[in-house]
């Protein structure tokens, strides 16, 4: 089903259960602008290149517009729309100051070389750094784009603006140590990245996760695990987990699948992956057909890479007892009716992978005060941020009667919808 049907169907079945105006409804369901650029770049051999560009920015009734930037070869405008609606119920579930964004280039990062991104950042962020800024629309990273991105835009807005740490969040923070450390030694923050943004959504799925579990009487140790997605999410989820003493069964990546019954060793699993761009080849595990990666035999399913996998043709299939939607829009909603009557308990994207914006929130708030957290406050407060968001997002289960994904639908919704009724329509 497409992203933004899919979105917008959720949007309106909370929007139902919340006895919402319907012209309020239509409001805030049209994006606050939507933004297309077309970006041409000298490839390193001196051909052109052309590649489009979007932003989209779908609403700001309770604070600047915040979200992701994705490179990739299937981003479309639907897409983009979709995502930057989930930003403004995710941001609202996590209850921090912001509206919701999402921008992407449809292009394929692996095909390009590291000057030719950067030239191709830079250009996109010429076309569009009037349109974001620090209290306006903050980006962030999100599929195919890192903290080196980031870096380039900041870079690339400051030359208009001045020097605007602000204006993104997720920039880099460099260890001194291997990347595939746990507790690296040292960490240098030199243009006001955030310790613990790197890790924050697959440490936020991870608090996700214990929250959840617990309320079956069950802990992240009696469970296994299966992830489809080895970058930045799925890779931090799979070391979290696996440090707290779960037993990651089965990972994919784009290379292929791996799996081993007994749990893979994920520290040796990414380093193979840093050395061999990939997870393919790695010889701590079986090699499967990534296909059937989303129906292994598992307790907990995370899918952390691609929207849409887990849809009408395979949720029948799915074995596992509980789905945490570490992407965004894993699930389509006719996989969550047939999910629903199979029992399957599944945590919404929108409270599931909020980790992440919440650091880019933390990290915001210090750019702006110009001080710099420990690592040990920045875990310690998202921690507050995931376990008190569940439990709201379990008390509009309670007040609807609904499953976890309407409580956060409703969660998200509401707080909007009241925002925006507060601060009126008098022109
Ligand atoms: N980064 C963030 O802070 C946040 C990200 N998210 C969401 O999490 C998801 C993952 O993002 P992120 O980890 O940042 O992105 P990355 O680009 O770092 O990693 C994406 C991973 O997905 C893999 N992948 C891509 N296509 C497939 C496929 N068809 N089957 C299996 N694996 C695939 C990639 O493989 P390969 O590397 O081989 O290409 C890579 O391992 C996205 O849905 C994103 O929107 C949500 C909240 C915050
Ligand atoms: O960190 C951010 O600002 C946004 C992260 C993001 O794109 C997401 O949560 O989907």
């Amino acid at each position: 089903m497409n992203a933004l049907v899919a979105t917008s169907r959720n949007f309106k079945q909370a929007a139902k259960l919340l006895g919402l105006d319907s012209k309020l409804e239509k409001s805030l369901l049209i994006p606050f602008r939507e933004i297309k650029v077309e970006c041409t770049i000298p490839k390193d051999d001196g051909t052109l290149a052309s590649f489009v560009g979007f932003r989209v920015q779908h609403d700001n009734a309770r604070g600047p517009m915040k979200g992701g930037i994705r490179y990739h070869h299937e981003v479309d405008p639907d897409e983009v729309n979709a995502l930057a609606q989930l930003m403004t119920w995710k941001t609202a579930v996590a209850n921090i100051p912001y509206g919701g964004a999402k921008g992407g280039i449809g292009c394929s990062p692996g095909e390009l070389s590291c000057s030719e991104l950067e030239r191709l950042t830079r250009v996109f962020t010429q076309k569009i750094h009037d349109l974001i800024g620090i209290h306006t629309d903050v980006p962030a990273p999100d599929m195919g784009t890192n903290p080196q991105t980031m870096a380039w835009i900041l870079d690339e807005y400051s030359k208009f603006h001045g020097y605007s740490p602000a204006v993104v969040t997720g920039k880099p923070v460099v260890t001194t140590d291997s990347y595939w450390e746990l507790m690296p030694l040292i960490e240098v923050s030199d243009l006001g990245g955030s310790l613990g943004r790197e890790a924050a959504t697959g440490r936020g799925v991870l608090f996700a996760t214990e929250a959840l579990l617990a309320e079956y009487g069950k802990s992240i140790k009696d469970q296994r695990f299966v992830i489809q997605g080895f970058g930045n999410v799925g890779s931090w989820a799979a070391q979290l987990i696996s440090a707290a003493g779960g037993k990651v069964i089965a990972v994919s990546d784009v290379t292929g699948a791996i799996k081993n019954n007994k749990g893979l060793n994920i520290e040796k699993l990414l380093k193979h992956s840093v050395e061999n761009r990939g997870i393919r080849g790695f010889s701590g595990g079986e090699s499967i057909d990534p296909s059937s990666l989303l129906t292994e035999d598992c307790d907990v399913l995370i899918p952390a890479a691609l929207g849409g996998v887990i849809n009408r043709e395979n949720a029948n299939d799915i074995m596992a007892k509980f789905i945490i939607e570490a992407a965004n829009h894993p699930t389509d909603p006719e996989a969550d009716e047939i999910l629903s009557k199979k029992g399957v308990v599944i945590l919404p994207d929108i409270y599931a992978n909020s980790g992440g914006v919440t650091v880019s929130y933390f990290e915001w708030v210090q750019n702006i005060q110009g001080f710099m957290w420990d690592e040990e406050k920045v875990n310690a407060e998202l921690k507050t941020y995931m376990t008190r968001g569940f439990k709201d997002v379990k008390e509009m289960c309670r007040a609807h009667n609904c499953d976890l994904r309407m409580g956060a639908f409703t969660l998200g919704v509401n707080r909007v919808a009241r925002a925006t009724v507060l601060r009126g329509w008098e022109a």
